[in-house]
């Protein structure tokens, strides 16, 4: 089987290694889509059937067009998903593309993610958080499955209550191993043997030395986003979650870590939590990532040694509180419904469209050249010449290589919106910046836009050209490494004290996937509108509507950038 991404590179897929189950269809006929079980920034995951398994599963579909890596590097990251066996790490059980669209095919965790049933609880009356026991078995799963993918080299960089799922009995999984390195960062995508410095994962989780960029960053930003998602689970939501991204960045950076003490009810809750579990908080939320221990030295600590069982989390939790299955909850109102049901019309026409191609590729000669561009490239799990199931794996083709991953490519056969202005047409890449200026709901910047409201797609340009490695920033001064042009200015003097209630966490539920509240209207990532003003923004209570450096560009852009003096200046030019 060859795959071939964008850099036209054809790889010959390896033997599949003895242990690699290849019994999963790898085409999307095989899966019934049901109802859409959650949103994320950047995906849709559906709840659907396999017959052929009998067995429901859920599917994660992501537009190839938001990804940032071609298929074959995207390939190499899903292999690790599909071979995984850890307990504590979702599998994958097949990856393919469909027309435009790249599906991951997972086992279902029927009761959603840990921020889902912290919501599920909070709405029943049952406070914020978590107990401390549960926390402690969540979180000793959590660190089974990084200390296994850790020995291999990989950084998840996007762990969050939001990614540790859990099934009916009660095993919890950490979900989209890889993922968040296909996504959007504001940087190129990293590229095998290159050092880690994209600036990738939720503000509030995470690490400041991912946040600095001035030096590559290691597993250990998993530990930090680890010790956020302790508090997370503590208290229901993460530290600074009100706060918009550029003030969570500076905190991150400037502050002392975040503790349970840096919550306003700090003096109700802290007799809830144990010395012990204080005490993993304060060694994960160490400035110095070499300090941090790792996932293997966690796990040797009392507070998880004496961790109790997955089952005594079904007996007191699951059994307790009533937690719905993501699926009965997955749609709330009739206008959802409806607009499920065109989603998923359209998701099954696609469907259809992609398999008569596929017939009438395998029946005769190609497509003529008049006709619907064929994909190129492949993705498929790699054939075992001893599967007995290789009939069911139709080989899937997937787009064409220039039009798979780059948002730099992105709109390529579109004409790209007229630039502003010529300074702006010489940007690294307008196109980009208008691509991003537009899914962020803003106007082009023309003469009439007020002042630091609209974004200004030069900045946002420069970050999606940004070359790896560049330095976005330093302390408290941000630089854009241009000698044309120095946009520099000092942070501001005053940020914030670390604190914040979860405002907005219901607002959250109400937009924002984990399936009982997922809107199908929700916008998601720099696609989510902004205040206009930082101060007033008002973050999720999960942080995860923020998503990285299009938000993290578009605050920027609106605040403008701040004096010493603390008044707003003109931006960029
Ligand atoms: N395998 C699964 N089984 C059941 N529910 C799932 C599964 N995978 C994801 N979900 C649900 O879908 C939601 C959205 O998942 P997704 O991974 O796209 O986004 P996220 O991690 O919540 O946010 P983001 O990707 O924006 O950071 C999850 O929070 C979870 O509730």
């Amino acid at each position: 089987m060859l795959s071939r991404g964008k850099s036209g590179r054809n790889v010959e897929a390896e033997a599949a290694p003895a242990d690699l189950d290849l019994d999963w269809p790898q085409n999307s006929g095989a899966y019934e889509l049901k109802a859409q079980i959650g949103q994320g920034a950047f995906a849709k995951v559906w709840q659907a059937r396999c017959d052929e398994k009998d067995t429901d599963v859920a599917i994660k579909i992501m537009e190839l067009d938001n990804l940032m890596l071609s298929i074959d590097d995207i390939y190499q990251e899903v292999r690790v998903m599909l071979l995984s066996k850890n307990p504590s790490v979702l599998r994958a059980y097949a990856c393919f593309v469909v027309k435009r669209s790249l599906w991951l095919v997972m086992p279902l965790m029927r009761k959603g993610s840990c921020l889902r049933i912290m919501r599920v609880m909070k709405r029943a009356g049952l406070g914020e958080g978590m107990k401390e026991d549960w926390i402690a078995t969540i979180l000793k799963a959590t660190l089974i499955g990084l200390e296994y993918f850790h020995k291999q080299g990989k950084v998840h960089r996007d762990i969050k209550a939001s990614n540790l799922l859990m099934d009916s009995d009660g095993s919890v999984m950490i979900s989209d191993f890889g993922v968040a390195g296909w996504l959007p960062s504001g940087q190129q995508g990293r590229r095998d043997g290159e050092q880690r410095r994209t600036f990738v994962g939720t503000p509030c989780w995470m690490a400041p030395e991912v946040m600095e960029q001035t030096s590559p960053y290691d597993e250990k930003a998993d530990i930090w986003s680890f010790g956020i998602t302790a508090l997370e689970l503590a208290k229901s939501y993460a530290p600074y979650a009100r706060l918009a991204p550029m003030k969570v960045l500076l905190n991150t950076i400037q502050m002392p870590p975040p503790s349970l003490k840096s919550y306003d009810d700090y003096q109700e809750t802290k007799q809830k939590f144990s010395r012990h579990f204080r005490d993993i908080i304060t060694l994960c939320l160490q400035k110095n990532p070499a300090h941090r221990p790792s996932a293997a030295t966690l796990l040797t600590k009392r507070f998880f040694k004496n961790a109790p069982t997955k089952e005594k989390l079904v007996k007191e939790l699951l059994e307790t509180v009533p937690i719905p299955d993501t699926c009965d909850t997955a749609i709330a109102s009739d206008s959802e419904k409806r607009e499920q049901q065109m989603m998923l019309e359209k998701i099954q026409q696609d469907q259809q469209e992609h398999m008569q191609k596929q017939k009438l590729k395998e029946a005769g000669p190609a497509p003529d050249a008049n006709s619907e561009a064929e994909p190129a490239a492949t993705i498929q799990a790699p054939t075992s010449s001893s599967s007995s199931s290789t009939g069911s794996q139709t080989p899937v083709p997937a787009p064409a290589p220039e039009s798979s991953v780059s948002p730099t490519a992105q709109g390529s056969g579109e004409a790209p919106p007229p630039a502003p202005d010529a300074d702006q047409a010489s940007a690294p890449d307008s196109a980009a910046a208008q691509t991003a200026s537009s899914q962020a709901g803003a106007t082009a910047p023309d003469s009439e836009a007020p002042p630091g409201k609209a974004i200004n797609p030069r900045i946002v340009a420069r970050l999606e050209a940004a070359p790896q490695g560049s330095s976005f920033v330093r302390g408290a001064t941000w630089d854009f490494d241009d000698d044309e042009e120095d946009a520099k200015a000092t942070a501001p003097a005053d940020a914030p004290a670390a604190s914040g209630a979860p405002a907005g966490a219901d607002a959250a539920a109400a937009t924002k996937g984990d399936g009982a509240s997922a809107s199908p209207n929700g916008v998601a990532g720099a696609q989510k509108a902004v205040p206009a003003s930082a101060e007033e923004k008002p973050q999720t209570g999960s942080g995860d509507e923020v998503d990285g450096f299009e938000a993290f560009a578009l605050e920027y852009s609106k605040m403008g950038v701040k004096g010493e003096d603390g008044k707003v200046a003109e931006q960029g030019s």
